[in-house]
Protein backbone atom coordinates (compact mmCIF):
# COMPACT_ATOMS: atom_id res chain seq x y z
CA UNK A 1 0.00 0.00 0.00
CA UNK A 2 1.23 3.52 -0.59
CA UNK A 3 1.11 6.06 1.93
CA UNK A 4 -1.86 8.77 1.32
CA UNK A 5 -1.31 10.01 -1.85
CA UNK A 6 -1.84 14.11 -0.20
CA UNK A 7 1.46 15.43 0.22
CA UNK A 8 2.45 16.55 3.50
CA UNK A 9 4.78 19.35 3.67
CA UNK A 10 6.86 19.45 6.92
CA UNK A 11 9.65 22.57 8.25
CA UNK A 12 12.22 22.42 10.54
CA UNK A 13 13.68 24.67 12.25
CA UNK A 14 16.95 25.74 14.47
CA UNK A 15 16.53 24.34 17.64
CA UNK A 16 17.75 24.62 21.28
CA UNK A 17 19.76 21.91 22.71
CA UNK A 18 18.18 18.31 22.59
CA UNK A 19 17.65 15.56 25.72
CA UNK A 20 15.63 12.71 26.72
CA UNK A 21 15.37 9.01 25.54
CA UNK A 22 14.73 8.29 21.95
CA UNK A 23 12.73 4.62 21.66
CA UNK A 24 12.95 4.52 18.29
CA UNK A 25 11.16 0.94 16.53
CA UNK A 26 11.96 -2.01 15.68
CA UNK A 27 14.69 -3.34 13.08
CA UNK A 28 12.68 -3.13 9.62
CA UNK A 29 15.00 -5.33 8.03
CA UNK A 30 14.55 -8.29 11.18
CA UNK A 31 10.59 -7.04 11.19
CA UNK A 32 10.26 -8.68 7.50
CA UNK A 33 12.05 -11.79 7.94
CA UNK A 34 10.81 -12.53 11.37
CA UNK A 35 6.92 -12.12 9.35
CA UNK A 36 8.45 -14.16 6.13
CA UNK A 37 10.12 -16.88 7.85
CA UNK A 38 7.54 -17.33 10.20
CA UNK A 39 5.04 -17.81 7.43
CA UNK A 40 7.27 -20.83 6.57
CA UNK A 41 7.53 -22.48 9.71
CA UNK A 42 4.95 -24.94 11.17
CA UNK A 43 3.00 -23.59 13.62
CA UNK A 44 3.14 -20.14 15.97
CA UNK A 45 5.93 -17.89 15.93
CA UNK A 46 5.49 -14.73 18.27
CA UNK A 47 7.22 -11.86 17.21
CA UNK A 48 7.71 -9.05 19.77
CA UNK A 49 8.91 -5.17 18.65
CA UNK A 50 7.92 -5.31 15.08
CA UNK A 51 8.30 -2.20 13.54
CA UNK A 52 4.80 -1.27 12.85
CA UNK A 53 5.74 0.73 9.61
CA UNK A 54 3.70 0.89 6.36
CA UNK A 55 6.82 -1.66 4.77
CA UNK A 56 6.44 -3.98 7.25
CA UNK A 57 2.33 -4.31 7.54
CA UNK A 58 2.39 -4.53 3.51
CA UNK A 59 4.88 -7.62 4.35
CA UNK A 60 2.18 -8.98 7.28
CA UNK A 61 -0.83 -8.56 4.40
CA UNK A 62 1.11 -10.51 1.54
CA UNK A 63 1.78 -13.43 3.76
CA UNK A 64 -1.96 -13.55 5.11
CA UNK A 65 -2.88 -13.71 1.22
CA UNK A 66 -0.67 -16.18 0.77
CA UNK A 67 -2.05 -18.41 3.78
CA UNK A 68 -0.53 -17.78 6.59
CA UNK A 69 -2.39 -16.44 9.66
CA UNK A 70 -1.40 -13.18 10.94
CA UNK A 71 -2.13 -11.61 14.01
CA UNK A 72 -1.79 -7.96 16.09
CA UNK A 73 -1.95 -8.97 19.60
CA UNK A 74 -0.85 -5.24 20.95
CA UNK A 75 2.17 -2.73 20.12
CA UNK A 76 4.58 -5.14 18.17
CA UNK A 77 3.66 -7.77 19.99
CA UNK A 78 2.25 -10.03 16.88
CA UNK A 79 2.17 -13.93 15.73
CA UNK A 80 2.08 -15.79 12.66
CA UNK A 81 1.25 -19.44 11.87
CA UNK A 82 2.88 -20.29 9.25
CA UNK A 83 1.96 -22.88 6.29
CA UNK A 84 5.68 -24.70 6.41
CA UNK A 85 7.85 -24.41 3.41
CA UNK A 86 6.09 -24.78 -0.11
CA UNK A 87 2.68 -24.66 1.68
CA UNK A 88 1.68 -20.83 0.60
CA UNK A 89 -1.53 -20.89 -1.89
CA UNK A 90 -1.78 -18.46 -4.61
CA UNK A 91 -3.07 -15.02 -3.54
CA UNK A 92 -6.54 -13.74 -4.91
CA UNK A 93 -5.30 -10.65 -5.33
CA UNK A 94 -2.27 -9.12 -6.79
CA UNK A 95 0.07 -8.23 -3.66
CA UNK A 96 1.13 -4.31 -3.14
CA UNK A 97 4.09 -4.08 -1.70
CA UNK A 98 3.96 -0.76 -1.43
CA UNK A 99 7.10 1.62 -1.18
CA UNK A 100 9.81 -1.41 -0.50
CA UNK A 101 11.99 -3.24 -1.84
CA UNK A 102 12.93 -5.58 0.79
CA UNK A 103 9.18 -6.45 0.99
CA UNK A 104 8.55 -7.35 -2.89
CA UNK A 105 12.50 -8.76 -3.54
CA UNK A 106 12.45 -11.35 0.01
CA UNK A 107 8.49 -12.22 -0.90
CA UNK A 108 9.35 -13.01 -4.91
CA UNK A 109 12.31 -15.06 -3.22
CA UNK A 110 9.83 -17.16 -1.11
CA UNK A 111 7.33 -17.86 -3.80
CA UNK A 112 9.53 -18.70 -6.30
CA UNK A 113 9.55 -22.59 -5.65
CA UNK A 114 6.11 -22.67 -5.25
CA UNK A 115 3.85 -23.95 -7.65
CA UNK A 116 1.06 -20.72 -7.48
CA UNK A 117 0.94 -17.80 -9.19
CA UNK A 118 1.74 -14.55 -7.24
CA UNK A 119 1.40 -10.69 -9.20
CA UNK A 120 3.15 -7.95 -7.36
CA UNK A 121 2.64 -4.45 -7.61
CA UNK A 122 4.15 -0.99 -5.57
CA UNK A 123 3.98 2.76 -5.60
CA UNK A 124 5.58 4.96 -8.14
CA UNK A 125 9.01 4.67 -6.23
CA UNK A 126 9.29 0.94 -6.22
CA UNK A 127 7.80 0.23 -10.09
CA UNK A 128 10.86 2.24 -11.12
CA UNK A 129 13.54 0.22 -8.85
CA UNK A 130 15.41 -2.46 -10.84
CA UNK A 131 14.05 -6.71 -10.33
CA UNK A 132 15.99 -8.08 -12.78
CA UNK A 133 18.95 -8.49 -9.87
CA UNK A 134 16.37 -10.79 -8.15
CA UNK A 135 14.39 -12.11 -10.93
CA UNK A 136 17.45 -13.47 -12.99
CA UNK A 137 18.53 -15.49 -10.40
CA UNK A 138 15.26 -17.04 -9.50
CA UNK A 139 14.60 -17.96 -12.79
CA UNK A 140 17.77 -20.12 -12.17
CA UNK A 141 15.31 -22.19 -9.76
CA UNK A 142 12.84 -23.51 -12.90
CA UNK A 143 10.34 -20.26 -12.18
CA UNK A 144 8.80 -18.76 -14.59
CA UNK A 145 8.65 -14.42 -14.23
CA UNK A 146 6.99 -11.89 -16.61
CA UNK A 147 7.61 -8.40 -15.81
CA UNK A 148 7.50 -4.90 -17.04
CA UNK A 149 9.68 -3.90 -19.31
CA UNK A 150 13.32 -3.38 -18.30
CA UNK A 151 12.79 -5.62 -15.40
CA UNK A 152 10.34 -3.62 -13.36
CA UNK A 153 6.76 -4.17 -11.45
CA UNK A 154 4.04 -5.16 -12.25
CA UNK A 155 6.10 -8.54 -12.20
CA UNK A 156 4.55 -12.35 -12.32
CA UNK A 157 5.73 -15.40 -10.70
CA UNK A 158 4.99 -18.92 -11.74
CA UNK A 159 6.66 -20.88 -9.23
CA UNK A 160 8.86 -24.12 -10.25
CA UNK A 161 6.64 -27.12 -9.63
CA UNK A 162 9.96 -29.03 -10.05
CA UNK A 163 12.49 -26.37 -8.70
CA UNK A 164 16.57 -27.72 -8.83
CA UNK A 165 18.94 -25.67 -6.47
CA UNK A 166 20.90 -22.81 -7.60
CA UNK A 167 24.59 -21.52 -7.03
CA UNK A 168 24.75 -17.76 -7.53
CA UNK A 169 27.51 -15.13 -7.23
CA UNK A 170 25.88 -11.49 -6.25
CA UNK A 171 26.74 -8.59 -8.99
CA UNK A 172 26.41 -5.87 -6.58
CA UNK A 173 26.51 -6.08 -2.63
CA UNK A 174 22.81 -7.15 -1.86
CA UNK A 175 21.16 -8.35 1.09
CA UNK A 176 18.10 -8.32 -0.61
CA UNK A 177 19.32 -10.30 -3.59
CA UNK A 178 20.91 -12.98 -1.09
CA UNK A 179 17.72 -13.46 1.23
CA UNK A 180 15.58 -13.63 -1.77
CA UNK A 181 17.65 -16.66 -3.48
CA UNK A 182 17.90 -18.27 0.05
CA UNK A 183 14.47 -18.40 0.39
CA UNK A 184 13.59 -19.78 -2.88
CA UNK A 185 16.34 -22.30 -1.88
CA UNK A 186 14.40 -23.55 1.06
CA UNK A 187 11.67 -25.35 -1.26
CA UNK A 188 14.68 -26.35 -3.71
CA UNK A 189 16.16 -30.05 -3.09
CA UNK A 190 20.32 -29.80 -2.05
CA UNK A 191 21.94 -26.84 -1.45
CA UNK A 192 21.67 -23.47 -2.34
CA UNK A 193 24.67 -21.77 -2.93
CA UNK A 194 25.26 -17.76 -2.70
CA UNK A 195 28.34 -15.83 -3.13
CA UNK A 196 28.88 -12.25 -2.29
CA UNK A 197 32.11 -10.13 -2.75
CA UNK A 198 31.27 -8.16 0.20
CA UNK A 199 29.43 -9.20 3.21
CA UNK A 200 25.88 -8.18 3.54
CA UNK A 201 23.73 -7.52 6.72
CA UNK A 202 23.50 -11.25 7.86
CA UNK A 203 19.39 -11.03 9.52
CA UNK A 204 18.27 -13.90 6.82
CA UNK A 205 21.13 -16.29 7.97
CA UNK A 206 20.62 -15.86 11.72
CA UNK A 207 17.01 -15.84 11.37
CA UNK A 208 17.31 -19.32 9.17
CA UNK A 209 20.14 -21.02 11.38
CA UNK A 210 17.66 -19.92 14.80
CA UNK A 211 14.27 -21.53 12.35
CA UNK A 212 16.54 -24.82 12.30
CA UNK A 213 17.71 -24.65 8.51
CA UNK A 214 21.11 -25.79 8.17
CA UNK A 215 23.07 -23.07 6.95
CA UNK A 216 26.92 -22.10 7.09
CA UNK A 217 28.90 -19.00 6.31
CA UNK A 218 32.60 -19.11 5.23
CA UNK A 219 34.69 -16.58 3.91
CA UNK A 220 36.47 -18.41 0.95
CA UNK A 221 38.90 -17.40 -1.99
CA UNK A 222 35.65 -16.53 -4.08
CA UNK A 223 34.26 -14.52 -1.26
CA UNK A 224 31.74 -14.64 0.94
CA UNK A 225 30.09 -17.83 0.69
CA UNK A 226 26.55 -18.64 1.93
CA UNK A 227 25.38 -22.72 2.01
CA UNK A 228 21.31 -23.86 2.60
CA UNK A 229 19.99 -26.85 2.33
CA UNK A 230 16.59 -27.25 0.85
CA UNK A 231 13.54 -28.56 2.17
CA UNK A 232 14.12 -28.30 6.07
CA UNK A 233 11.39 -27.93 8.28
CA UNK A 234 11.37 -24.70 9.66
CA UNK A 235 10.83 -24.59 13.94
CA UNK A 236 8.82 -21.47 14.93
CA UNK A 237 10.71 -19.41 17.33
CA UNK A 238 9.95 -16.26 19.05
CA UNK A 239 11.69 -13.39 17.93
CA UNK A 240 12.32 -10.65 19.90
CA UNK A 241 13.07 -7.66 17.19
CA UNK A 242 16.09 -5.13 18.67
CA UNK A 243 15.87 -1.19 17.95
CA UNK A 244 16.42 -0.34 14.61
CA UNK A 245 20.11 1.18 13.74
CA UNK A 246 19.24 2.87 10.70
CA UNK A 247 16.36 4.79 12.60
CA UNK A 248 18.63 5.56 15.31
CA UNK A 249 20.80 7.63 13.16
CA UNK A 250 18.48 10.58 12.87
CA UNK A 251 17.96 11.42 16.37
CA UNK A 252 21.83 10.17 15.87
CA UNK A 253 22.56 12.58 13.70
CA UNK A 254 20.45 15.72 15.52
CA UNK A 255 22.29 15.18 18.54
CA UNK A 256 25.11 15.79 17.16
CA UNK A 257 24.83 18.66 15.29
CA UNK A 258 22.78 20.93 17.64
CA UNK A 259 24.90 22.22 20.08
CA UNK A 260 24.33 21.35 23.81
CA UNK A 261 22.60 18.32 22.83
CA UNK A 262 22.74 14.82 24.78
CA UNK A 263 20.86 12.20 24.01
CA UNK A 264 20.22 8.45 25.07
CA UNK A 265 19.20 5.50 22.36
CA UNK A 266 18.63 2.24 24.27
CA UNK A 267 18.74 -0.99 22.50
CA UNK A 268 19.89 -0.55 19.21
CA UNK A 269 21.31 -2.91 17.15
CA UNK A 270 25.19 -3.19 16.56
CA UNK A 271 24.95 -6.07 13.92
CA UNK A 272 28.81 -6.03 12.48
CA UNK A 273 26.64 -5.95 9.15
CA UNK A 274 24.96 -2.85 9.93
CA UNK A 275 27.46 -0.74 11.99
CA UNK A 276 29.22 1.11 9.39
CA UNK A 277 27.83 4.82 10.21
CA UNK A 278 28.42 4.13 13.65
CA UNK A 279 32.28 3.40 12.89
CA UNK A 280 32.37 6.14 10.43
CA UNK A 281 30.89 9.10 13.41
CA UNK A 282 33.75 7.73 15.64
CA UNK A 283 36.72 8.75 13.12
CA UNK A 284 34.59 11.81 13.01
CA UNK A 285 35.37 12.13 16.83
CA UNK A 286 31.46 11.91 17.42
CA UNK A 287 31.03 11.53 21.43
CA UNK A 288 28.90 8.52 21.33
CA UNK A 289 29.35 5.73 24.22
CA UNK A 290 28.02 1.88 24.08
CA UNK A 291 26.56 1.39 27.07
CA UNK A 292 25.85 -1.95 28.95
CA UNK A 293 26.34 -4.46 25.46
CA UNK A 294 24.34 -7.70 25.30
CA UNK A 295 22.84 -10.06 22.97
CA UNK A 296 18.89 -9.67 22.75
CA UNK A 297 16.91 -12.01 20.87
CA UNK A 298 20.44 -13.46 18.56
CA UNK A 299 21.38 -9.91 17.52
CA UNK A 300 24.09 -8.08 19.64
CA UNK A 301 22.66 -4.73 20.91
CA UNK A 302 23.73 -1.96 23.13
CA UNK A 303 22.72 1.73 24.71
CA UNK A 304 23.95 4.84 22.99
CA UNK A 305 24.50 7.97 24.66
CA UNK A 306 25.38 10.88 22.33
CA UNK A 307 26.60 14.21 22.82
CA UNK A 308 27.31 17.04 20.92
CA UNK A 309 30.94 18.17 19.86
CA UNK A 310 32.99 18.60 17.28
CA UNK A 311 33.20 16.53 14.40
CA UNK A 312 36.24 16.40 11.54
CA UNK A 313 35.56 15.22 8.11
CA UNK A 314 36.76 11.58 6.81
CA UNK A 315 37.06 9.36 4.04
CA UNK A 316 34.55 6.51 3.93
CA UNK A 317 36.39 3.27 2.16
CA UNK A 318 33.98 1.64 -0.40
CA UNK A 319 34.46 -1.83 1.51
CA UNK A 320 32.57 -0.07 4.11
CA UNK A 321 29.40 0.94 1.87
CA UNK A 322 27.30 -2.39 2.61
CA UNK A 323 26.79 -2.20 6.60
CA UNK A 324 25.75 1.40 5.77
CA UNK A 325 24.34 1.76 2.80
CA UNK A 326 20.86 3.03 4.04
CA UNK A 327 22.68 5.84 6.70
CA UNK A 328 24.91 7.61 3.22
CA UNK A 329 21.79 10.41 3.24
CA UNK A 330 22.17 11.32 7.01
CA UNK A 331 25.48 10.87 7.09
CA UNK A 332 25.96 13.97 4.02
CA UNK A 333 23.84 16.09 6.86
CA UNK A 334 25.98 15.51 9.51
CA UNK A 335 29.39 16.15 7.39
CA UNK A 336 27.47 19.15 6.77
CA UNK A 337 28.48 20.19 10.07
CA UNK A 338 32.04 19.02 10.44
CA UNK A 339 35.27 20.57 10.04
CA UNK A 340 36.57 19.36 6.48
CA UNK A 341 35.67 17.18 3.60
CA UNK A 342 33.70 13.89 3.50
CA UNK A 343 34.12 11.70 1.04
CA UNK A 344 32.11 8.54 0.54
CA UNK A 345 32.98 6.19 -1.55
CA UNK A 346 31.77 3.03 -3.28
CA UNK A 347 27.83 4.29 -2.94
CA UNK A 348 26.59 3.60 -6.47
CA UNK A 349 23.91 1.62 -5.52
CA UNK A 350 22.45 4.52 -3.18
CA UNK A 351 21.10 5.68 -6.86
CA UNK A 352 18.81 2.69 -7.20
CA UNK A 353 16.82 3.07 -3.61
CA UNK A 354 13.64 4.46 -3.05
CA UNK A 355 15.32 7.49 -4.92
CA UNK A 356 18.13 8.60 -6.63
CA UNK A 357 19.57 9.37 -3.16
CA UNK A 358 23.08 10.82 -4.26
CA UNK A 359 20.97 12.92 -6.45
CA UNK A 360 18.57 13.92 -3.85
CA UNK A 361 20.73 14.93 -1.23
CA UNK A 362 23.11 16.86 -3.30
CA UNK A 363 20.69 18.96 -4.84
CA UNK A 364 18.39 19.56 -1.61
CA UNK A 365 22.23 20.16 0.33
CA UNK A 366 23.15 22.55 -2.15
CA UNK A 367 19.94 23.92 -1.82
CA UNK A 368 20.74 24.76 1.51
CA UNK A 369 24.17 26.32 0.99
CA UNK A 370 25.90 23.40 1.70
CA UNK A 371 28.86 22.56 -1.29
CA UNK A 372 28.43 18.98 -2.43
CA UNK A 373 29.89 17.20 -5.78
CA UNK A 374 28.89 13.81 -6.85
CA UNK A 375 29.99 11.30 -8.96
CA UNK A 376 28.37 8.09 -10.23
CA UNK A 377 29.03 6.59 -7.23
CA UNK A 378 30.85 8.84 -5.11
CA UNK A 379 29.13 11.79 -2.86
CA UNK A 380 31.57 14.93 -1.22
CA UNK A 381 30.47 16.71 1.15
CA UNK A 382 32.58 19.93 2.43
CA UNK A 383 31.78 20.85 5.93
CA UNK A 384 31.35 24.49 7.38
CA UNK A 385 30.59 26.09 11.06
CA UNK A 386 27.74 27.23 10.31
CA UNK A 387 25.09 25.95 7.29
CA UNK A 388 22.74 28.43 5.85
CA UNK A 389 19.14 26.48 5.48
CA UNK A 390 16.62 27.89 3.99
CA UNK A 391 15.89 25.61 1.18
CA UNK A 392 13.49 23.64 -0.18
CA UNK A 393 13.98 19.52 -0.16
CA UNK A 394 12.10 17.41 -2.51
CA UNK A 395 11.51 14.36 -1.14
CA UNK A 396 10.54 11.52 -4.19
CA UNK A 397 8.86 9.23 -2.10
CA UNK A 398 12.11 8.60 0.17
CA UNK A 399 11.80 8.26 3.97
CA UNK A 400 15.56 8.31 4.33
CA UNK A 401 15.48 11.89 2.15
CA UNK A 402 12.60 13.22 3.81
CA UNK A 403 13.77 12.52 7.58
CA UNK A 404 17.54 13.42 6.61
CA UNK A 405 16.18 17.15 5.62
CA UNK A 406 14.38 17.41 8.61
CA UNK A 407 17.33 16.69 10.44
CA UNK A 408 19.46 19.27 9.25
CA UNK A 409 16.48 21.65 9.74
CA UNK A 410 17.24 21.46 13.11
CA UNK A 411 20.64 23.22 13.13
CA UNK A 412 20.84 25.68 9.96
CA UNK A 413 20.19 29.23 10.84
CA UNK A 414 16.94 29.49 8.67
CA UNK A 415 14.07 27.09 8.34
CA UNK A 416 14.49 24.06 5.99
CA UNK A 417 11.21 22.38 4.09
CA UNK A 418 10.36 19.51 2.59
CA UNK A 419 7.43 18.96 0.14
CA UNK A 420 6.24 15.59 1.78
CA UNK A 421 6.64 14.15 5.40
CA UNK A 422 4.30 10.96 4.11
CA UNK A 423 6.90 8.59 3.24
CA UNK A 424 8.14 8.64 6.76
CA UNK A 425 5.29 6.13 8.05
CA UNK A 426 7.62 2.99 5.69
CA UNK A 427 10.00 2.57 8.83
CA UNK A 428 9.55 5.20 11.53
CA UNK A 429 5.88 6.23 11.86
CA UNK A 430 6.78 7.78 15.67
CA UNK A 431 9.58 10.07 14.04
CA UNK A 432 7.67 13.45 14.80
CA UNK A 433 7.13 12.82 17.49
CA UNK A 434 9.75 11.12 18.73
CA UNK A 435 12.00 14.04 17.46
CA UNK A 436 9.82 16.56 19.35
CA UNK A 437 9.64 15.16 22.64
CA UNK A 438 13.49 15.57 22.56
CA UNK A 439 13.14 19.05 21.83
CA UNK A 440 13.10 19.64 18.27
CA UNK A 441 10.71 22.08 16.49
CA UNK A 442 8.89 20.69 13.27
CA UNK A 443 6.05 21.84 12.22
O1 LIG B 1 17.86 -6.88 3.13
C1 LIG B 1 17.42 -5.85 3.66
O2 LIG B 1 16.61 -5.88 4.61
C2 LIG B 1 17.88 -4.55 3.12
C3 LIG B 1 18.96 -4.50 2.30
C4 LIG B 1 19.48 -3.25 1.69
O3 LIG B 1 19.11 -3.23 0.33
P1 LIG B 1 20.01 -3.94 -0.82
O4 LIG B 1 20.01 -5.38 -0.61
O5 LIG B 1 19.33 -3.57 -2.12
O6 LIG B 1 21.37 -3.32 -0.69
C5 LIG B 1 18.92 -2.01 2.36
O7 LIG B 1 19.15 -0.89 1.56
C6 LIG B 1 17.45 -2.15 2.65
O8 LIG B 1 16.97 -1.01 3.34
C7 LIG B 1 17.15 -3.33 3.52
C1 LIG C 1 16.40 1.03 0.88
C2 LIG C 1 15.51 0.92 1.86
O1 LIG C 1 14.48 0.03 1.90
P1 LIG C 1 13.88 -0.94 0.79
O2 LIG C 1 14.97 -1.33 -0.16
O3 LIG C 1 13.33 -2.08 1.58
O4 LIG C 1 12.77 -0.19 0.11
C3 LIG C 1 15.61 1.74 3.08
O5 LIG C 1 14.85 1.49 4.02
O6 LIG C 1 16.43 2.69 3.16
Amino acid sequence: MSHSADPRPMTARRTGPLSGEALVPGDKSISHRALILGSMAVGETRITGLLEGQDVLDTARAMQALGAQVTQHGPGDWSVHGVGVGGFSSPADVIDCGNSGTGVRLIMGAVATTPISVTFTGDASLSRRPMARVTDPLSQFGTQITAREGGRLPITIQGAADPVPVTYRTPVASAQIKSAILLAGLNAPGDTVVIESEPTRDHSERMLAGFGAQIRTETTSEGHKITLTGRPELRPQPVAVPRDPSSAAFPVAAALIVPGSEIRVPGVSRNPTRDGLYVTLLEMGADITFENPREEGGEPVADLLVRHGPLKGVTVPADRAASMIDEFPILSVIAAFAEGTTVMNGVAELRVKESDRIDAMAVGLRANGVTVEDTRDTMTVHGAAQVAGGGHAVTHLDHRIAMSFLILGLATQQPVTIDDAGPITTSFPDFVPLMMRLGATLD
